[in-house]
């Protein structure tokens, strides 16, 4: 398989990427006829069944090397060790060959963004789907993740939280955007979607613009909404 069938959706930390990736999945597979794996770094280290029965042994063998690591700086709200991008890179180059991939969080920052462009994916079988904060990403961040907290009991918040939650909305605007300007600018096809909107709407609107590009086949009555496709302003990797 040549075609597009690797898809990334990144945004700020609340932007409903792990909603969209569900959603996103169901709609790639029903269309394609095909299962589809969805894959993220949080999902490698908590060893998801689907992940790691894809994983060879050297790889689980660096998964678990790098997993103490990972579990501090998640606890921190930082990046994690870059160790485990390489190897859902190379799991997706692998296994997307023969099956649709959906990632979420993929690139997170510039080194994952140099990854990611140096793995050959970029150019034949990827594209990156952006949900866009409509105002300051920082407060929509903290926004969607205080709300999201509340919805799984977790209010009030605790200060450790709050500053894991504080430091993700960071990490998005410091690493994460500077990450998806230098893959803008390869030509790699990325599009901004508006993550402000009603979950149906994102969702719908995530499926025409595949449609449009050709990485999924026409979808059967659906009123055409169009893509917000300005870009968020971001300055490259240094
Ligand atoms: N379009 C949306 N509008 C309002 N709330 C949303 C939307 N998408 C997701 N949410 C909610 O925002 C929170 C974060 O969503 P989630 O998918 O976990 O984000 P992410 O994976 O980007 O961190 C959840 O409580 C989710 O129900």
């Amino acid at each position: 398989m040549s075609a597009v069938n690797v898809f990334s959706l990144v945004g700020p930390p609340g932007s409903g990427k792990t909603t969209q990736a569900a959603r996103l999945a169901a709609a790639v597979g029903e269309a394609l006829g095909s299962p589809v794996l969805r894959a993220s770094v949080p999902a490698l280290l908590r060893g998801e069944p689907d992940i790691t029965a894809r994983l060879t042994p050297h790889q689980r063998v660096r998964v678990a090397e790098a997993r103490e690591a990972a579990h501090a700086y998640a606890d921190r709200g930082e990046l994690m060790p870059t160790e485990l991008d390489r190897v859902i890179l190379e799991l997706v180059c692998r296994v997307g060959r023969s099956e649709p991939v959906v990632l979420d969080s993929v690139p997170r920052g510039c080194e994952q963004a140099r990854l990611l462009l140096a793995s050959g994916l970029a150019h034949t079988k990827l594209m990156v789907l952006h949900l866009r904060a409509p105002d300051d990403p920082f407060e929509f961040s903290m926004r969607r993740q205080l709300a999201r907290a509340a919805s799984r009991g977790e209010a009030p918040v605790t200060a450790q939280h709050l500053l894991r939650m504080t430091r993700k909305a960071h990490v998005y605007a410091e690493q994460t955007l500077p990450g998806l300007a230098d893959i803008a600018r390869t030509g790699t096809r990325l599009a901004d979607f508006d993550a402000d909107a009603p979950v149906d709407r994102v969702a719908q609107e995530i499926r025409e613009y595949l449609v449009r590009r050709g990485a999924l086949p026409p979808l059967r009555a659906v009123a055409s909404t169009g893509v917000g496709a300005a870009r968020q302003g971001a300055g490259p990797c240094s």
